[in-house]
């Protein structure tokens, strides 16, 4: 050790080192902390061989730090001693990071400490993973030359996120106009280049969002795929909301999720899609160790289920057929697969090593085990996740906020299936759920809206209540007299996918339904034939009033034909009213629909859906 160099100290009289022992001793209750604060003192001296002050740039003194555990290497040290070294300075850099009260509020130095941390760890990994000398010089060598290995990449991407974690929290946290314009850069680069349409189109598939991309924005049909995380949907929206503003610049640029340097349109998305996938060192490399991580049997499988094994042996040419993959099934399990793979899932920044058992390695998921995000809880306070076993940054707390903030929206939105709300109706429910903060705005709820979809639907309680008490909000019947007699018309605006009320009436078989039709020629007909679900049916709704509403008036059997300008389509489902499975058709909005417009559908004089009624109808140039 002497020989080495190894056991000059500073005095324990310096500032920082009496100040980290009363740390030790008061508030971590360690008794014996006297060897401890000794080998701190030894390491600040190894790094700082002159002057009396220890200071505290071996933070900046990578080659150093690794000369230093190279040295302890070289000695006899038992490898239990040198453990014992790091763990004291991963101590110490906590104290630095958690308590000196000079730099406390300084994020950039939190940053650096946690990053000294991250290269301390990587060390002890490299030092304790290997057996012979031979085989760390190597992996020592391929750490300083950059060769580095997945899990080294893992470490790199680890650290990036912290830093573009921070500055999410930032955006969530009211403190967006503080986010600098690198900052900004930062984050986009991290999010890379999708549209906005394809954003507000995304859809859930299990646990991921799976995004379509066109070519652009004139193309209908969709290009290719690729899988985001819920908690990567959390990140990105934030970046839609405070930094995309700043970068539109043309006009162009404005349908564009991403845009150019100079604010202008991506011109190719697709080759935009291949550059990120490209500058993924991590998936790069992930390719090529491919073959020590998988069987044959494996890779056959996988390749035979999910395509994923050409992707992971990628080109560029082989990467834009994979976003070509169109099926949201093979794109969830590729990310699934690649997650494993590449250690670049959702929770990357997580990662466990099993075999080191520090508290700051323990998992996002572990964290929310421990403290579940729900919609009107909070995060826990920092004592709440040191008593956990959590590391005390709010790295964990702003990945929390993030769920949160997705969910609650969710949750909004989930109050407006049937209809897009007006801003007003969207406030009153934030209101009335008492969030002061993070939540997203009446307006980004409104502008999230999308139809629901049939599934959605099935399971709204607005629908299935509407349906059983035939109350729709927003139409009315209108007399137009003469041949056309009654309608229907708006007394609301309504947006493309609103739903606006059903067509009532008794469901009965398609074979009933033709039986009966010879007894009502001679009169208007309000028999609404379908197929649903393979079953050929019928709505008859015949009679003015129905029998499970004998004195309503039930208004979607009296909306009009139109084949040449409709402006509600119906659409059958099941919905389960009074605990009974019942089909219902129900009429969506094709577009917006203004105050006082009449509503009309499509008889189907063509297909024929609603037997014919509108051939009688053929004159009109409706
Ligand atoms: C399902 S009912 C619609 C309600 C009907 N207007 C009433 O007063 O009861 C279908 C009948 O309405 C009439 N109708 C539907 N669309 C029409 C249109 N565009 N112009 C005139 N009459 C129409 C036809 O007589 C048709 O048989």
């Amino acid at each position: 050790m002497q020989a080495a160099g190894l056991y000059k100290k500073f005095s324990g009289d310096a500032e920082v080192i009496k100040d980290f022992k009363k740390y030790l001793s008061v508030d971590l209750d360690v008794t014996n902390c006297q060897q401890e604060v000794d080998n701190v003192a030894r390491f600040l001296r190894y790094m700082q061989p002159t002057g009396d002050v220890p200071t505290l740039d071996f933070l900046k003194k990578s080659t150093d730090t690794r000369d230093f555990f190279q040295d302890l290497k070289n000695t006899d040290m038992t490898a239990a001693t040198i453990l014992n070294y790091i763990k004291n300075i991963l101590h110490f850099v906590d104290y630095l990071r958690n308590r000196l009260a000079l730099v406390a509020t300084n994020s950039e130095f939190r940053n650096q400490c946690q990053a000294y941390k991250e290269l301390v760890e990587t060390l002890r990994k490299a030092i304790f993973k290997t057996n012979s000398k031979d085989s760390l010089s190597t992996r020592y060598q391929r750490f300083v030359d950059g060769t580095r290995s997945l899990r080294e990449c893992q470490e790199v991407l680890r650290v990036a996120e912290k830093e573009f974690l921070h500055i999410f929290g930032m955006l969530i946290n009211k403190d967006s106009a503080k986010v600098s314009a690198q900052q900004r850069t930062y984050y986009r680069y991290y999010l890379e280049a999708i549209l906005v349409r394809e954003w507000l189109d995304r859809k859930p598939v299990d646990n991921v969002r799976v995004i379509g991309i066109s070519n652009h924005k004139t193309a209908t049909t969709q290009l290719a795929s690729f899988a985001i995380s819920q908690e990567e949907e959390a990140w990105f929206q934030p970046y839609y909301k405070h930094i995309r503003p700043g970068f539109i610049g043309d006009l162009d640029s404005c349908d564009r999720f991403f845009t150019s340097a100079k604010g202008t349109a991506v011109s190719s998305v697709t080759n935009d899609l291949g550059r990120m996938h490209e500058s993924q060192e991590v998936r790069r490399i992930a390719q090529t160790e491919v073959d020590s991580t998988f069987t044959t049997s494996q890779k056959e499988g996988v390749a035979r289920r999910y395509m994923a094994q050409r992707y992971m042996a990628h080109t560029t040419a082989v990467a834009k057929t994979h976003y070509r993959m169109l099926d949201p099934a093979s794109v969830v399990q590729t990310a699934v697969l690649l997650g494993k793979l590449s250690g670049c899932s959702p929770q990357r920044a997580s990662q466990t090593d099993e075999a080191s058992g520090q508290q700051e390695d323990r998992t996002f998921d572990s964290f929310i085990a421990a403290f579940p995000v729900t919609n009107d809880g909070r995060p826990p306070s920092q004592k709440q996740r040191t008593d956990a076993g959590f590391s005390p940054d709010r790295t964990f707390c702003d990945k929390w906020r993030g769920l949160q903030y997705v969910n609650r929206r969710r949750y909004l939105l989930s109050h407006f299936q049937m209809r897009k709300p007006a801003a007003g109706s969207v406030s009153r429910a934030i209101a009335k759920e008492g969030w002061q903060t993070n939540h997203p705005s009446a307006d980004e709820v409104v502008k999230m809206w999308r139809p629901a979809s049939r599934e959605n639907v099935e399971g709204d309680k607005h629908v299935i209540n509407s349906v059983d008490r035939q109350k729709w909000k927003g139409v009315a019947i209108k007399d137009f007299g003469g041949e056309k007699g009654l309608g229907v018309v708006a007394t609301r605006q309504f947006a493309r996918g609103d739903i606006l009320c059903d067509y009532h009436g008794e469901v009965i078989t398609a074979k009933k339904g033709n039986k009966k039709m010879p007894s009502i020629n001679d009169q208007a007909g309000y028999m609404f034939f379908f197929t649903f679900r393979e079953k050929h049916l019928c709505v008859d709704a015949q009679s003015d009033y129905c029998k499970c509403h004998p004195q309503l008036e039930t208004v979607g059997r009296l909306i009009n034909h139109s084949s040449k300008r409709p402006n509600v389509k119906p659409a059958a489902c099941l919905l389960n009213i009074n605990s009974k499975d019942t089909t219902v058709i129900l009429f969506k909005a094709l577009g917006d629909i203004k105050v006082d417009e009449e509503l009309k559908f499509d008889y189907g004089v063509k297909r024929k859906s609603f037997r014919g009624e509108g051939l009688d109808l053929q004159w009109l140039e409706e």
